[in-house]
């Protein structure tokens, strides 16, 4: 019978049994009375008229569960506990913008793709974009996008050469906004009109971080004078700072967190459907919310806001940026040049700690396997590095230039796979997780109720040893509280919401699943591990842990929450 896509059929009575499911604690029947067949876009879902109960026909709906083909080939191979819970993130550059070399990462197992809007032009970025939803699509993928913004930065736009050019100890170069033509020796041009704007003779000049050092020892209008103190070299779009008595001398340029062009590379990723904005250089929670409010107000697509923790001042106000934003980024490469190097690894860890705590998503971010840029194995010491975020249960790692411009991006990535299926089982078996107490999110009875519910779900989960966890959610909450937990079993999420798919990409344990759901909790239940069943994905002996919360309609006007056990028979 050909039946198009969103029409009704109203059948006589019929009597049905889940086919594909037959667990102890409930085989489903659909009580007898007129029923109704909905074809929808992920199957045909079966109603009972006149009765809230529902449940959709298994066979039909046979490879109309979104799991992703890296999720399920894993999965298929190492079982469930083999699957890898931390995220990673790849940036795109030259190095791996065809369509062959997106698909080597997707099968290596990034899950975000991202897109420094610094770099490239809007059509290059387009491409790549395009290229990764053609993955998706054709080839089973479940990679997400994210476009990182420009930012407002002090940097370098010409320093007179082509590549890097080398400062050595002694010269005297020329800092200036003016914009000169071709090659001027020592002379360096700023982005920014006010870069010199309360700067003082005596003051230090630093270039990325501590790649080389000046002392200012003149100051001619807006243009500075000066000598280089700290030999080192100079970098096309280096970055600016300037230091007085041990200390970042704060910005005197007020600048947006949000350039013009910032805006219109905001409107670009909205057109070509991007799931994650990362906000560069925010300084306070204001800037997150306005974009998120005028996202919402934009687009029905949610498009989630990470905000990157880059500068001193979003230190000064971290607890409010975090709880502004979707998630966080820790990036190392700037922060580094607002903060002594060595305050970075108590910085992250705490950093860490309040996006856990405040349950919001983290990225490590920069200079991870830096050396894979030119070398193919990585540093022992980039090794530890990795494993200590991942220690810190972070839910992403992330490369930049080992992917986006290095020759070993594929290994540099493996190398992220390798290390942290280590420490993530190292952690398990050390039972890393005991006596951690929680910050308590919830206000409202509700969410109190669902952040209960969820603490002690993967406690139980945990003591039970179940094979897997199970939850139901239109925009990811559940699923997210019980990532917090860091459960030792995944989380395989059912969302029938796009966008709550590929927002879950990012987040630690969480196996996103495209899926349409009822308003009936056991029907999508019976569903959902029926289909697993009939993959293969699940089989005889499987426990499941399975949390739903229930969304209220007019026939169940009460929600509940509830944790249940189930043993595949
Ligand atoms: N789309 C691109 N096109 C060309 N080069 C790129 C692109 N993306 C990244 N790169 C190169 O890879 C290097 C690392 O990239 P990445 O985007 O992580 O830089 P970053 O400076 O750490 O980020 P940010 O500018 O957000 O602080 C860049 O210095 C740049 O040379
Ligand atoms: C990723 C980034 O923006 C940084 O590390 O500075
Ligand atoms: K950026
Ligand atoms: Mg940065």
């Amino acid at each position: 019978m050909a039946v198009a896509r969103g029409s009704d059929l109203v059948c006589p009575r019929i009597i049905a049994k889940n086919p594909a499911v037959n667990l102890r604690s409930s085989v489903l029947a659909v009580p007898v009375g007129l029923v109704k067949l909905r074809v929808g876009k992920l199957g045909i879902r079966v109603q009972a008229i006149g009765n809230a109960e529902s449940f959709q026909i298994s066979e039909s709906l046979e490879g109309s569960l979104g799991f992703d083909v890296m999720s399920e080939g894993e999965l298929k191979e190492k079982g469930f506990m083999g699957l890898r819970k931390t995220k990673l993130v790849c940036t795109i550059g030259p190095a791996c913008c065809s369509i062959e070399d997106l698909e080597r990462l997707a099968a290596g197992g990034m899950n975000v793709a991202r897109l420094n809007m610094c770099h490239n032009s809007r059509e290059w970025h387009r491409g790549v974009i395009r290229r990764i939803k053609k993955l998706n699509e054709e080839k089973g993928f479940c990679v997400s996008v994210m476009i990182d913004t420009e930012g407002s930065q002090l940097h370098v736009v010409d320093h007179g050469a082509p590549s890097s050019v080398k400062a050595e100890d002694g010269s005297i170069w020329f800092f200036t906004t003016e914009n000169f033509e071709g090659c001027r020796p020592f002379t360096v041009q700023a982005n920014y009109e006010g870069f010199s704007e309360g700067i003082k003779v005596g003051d230090e000049l630093v270039i990325d971080g501590g790649m080389a050092t000046f002392e200012v020892i003149e100051k001619i209008g807006n243009d500075l004078r000066c000598k280089c103190v700290d030999p080192g070299l100079l970098l096309p779009r280096a970055k600016l700072s300037f230091w007085r008595d041990g200390k970042l001398v704060g910005k005197n340029h007020e600048l947006p967190t949000l350039s013009s062009k910032d805006w219109s590379d905001i409107e670009f990723g909205i057109s070509e459907g991007i799931d994650f904005i990362a906000m560069s250089f925010v300084n306070d929670a204001d800037a997150v919310k306005h974009l998120k409010n005028y996202l919402s107000n934009k687009t029905p697509r949610s498009i989630r806001v990470l905000a990157k923790i880059e500068s001193l001042e979003s230190l000064h106000k971290l607890v409010e940026i975090v709880e502004a934003s979707d998630g966080i980024m820790v990036a190392r490469g700037d922060l580094g040049v607002e903060i002594p190097i060595e305050q970075i690894p108590t910085v992250q860890q705490k950093i860490t700690y309040v996006c856990r705590q405040l349950n919001k998503p983290v990225i490590i971010a920069s200079q991870l396997l830096e050396s894979m840029i030119e070398y193919p194995t990585p540093t022992r010491a980039e090794v530890a590095d990795v494993s200590e975020a991942v220690r810190q249960y972070a839910d992403a790692l992330m490369l930049s230039g080992e992917s986006a411009i290095g020759s070993f991006g594929n290994k540099a990535l493996s190398v992220l796979q390798t290390t942290s299926s280590r420490m993530e089982l190292w952690s398990r078996e050390e039972n890393q997780q005991s006596g951690l107490h929680w910050h308590e999110l919830g206000l409202s009875l509700p969410d109190k109720i669902a952040e209960q519910v969820c603490s002690r779900a993967v406690e139980m989960a945990n003591k039970l040893g179940v094979d897997a966890i199970f939850v139901y959610t239109k925009n990811g909450h559940m699923a997210s509280l019980l990532s917090r937990n860091r459960p030792n079993p995944p989380i395989f999420a059912f969302t029938d919401n796009d966008s709550t798919r590929m927002a879950l990409t990012l987040q630690w344990g969480i196996v996103p699943l495209l899926v349409d759901l009822s308003d009936d909790v056991e029907a999508n239940i019976s569903k959902t591990i029926g289909l697993l069943k009939t993959k293969g994905m699940v089989k005889e002996g499987d426990a499941l842990l399975v949390v739903s919360d229930d969304i209220p309609s007019s026939a169940n006007p009460t929600v509940y929450q509830s944790i249940q056990v189930k043993t595949i028979v």
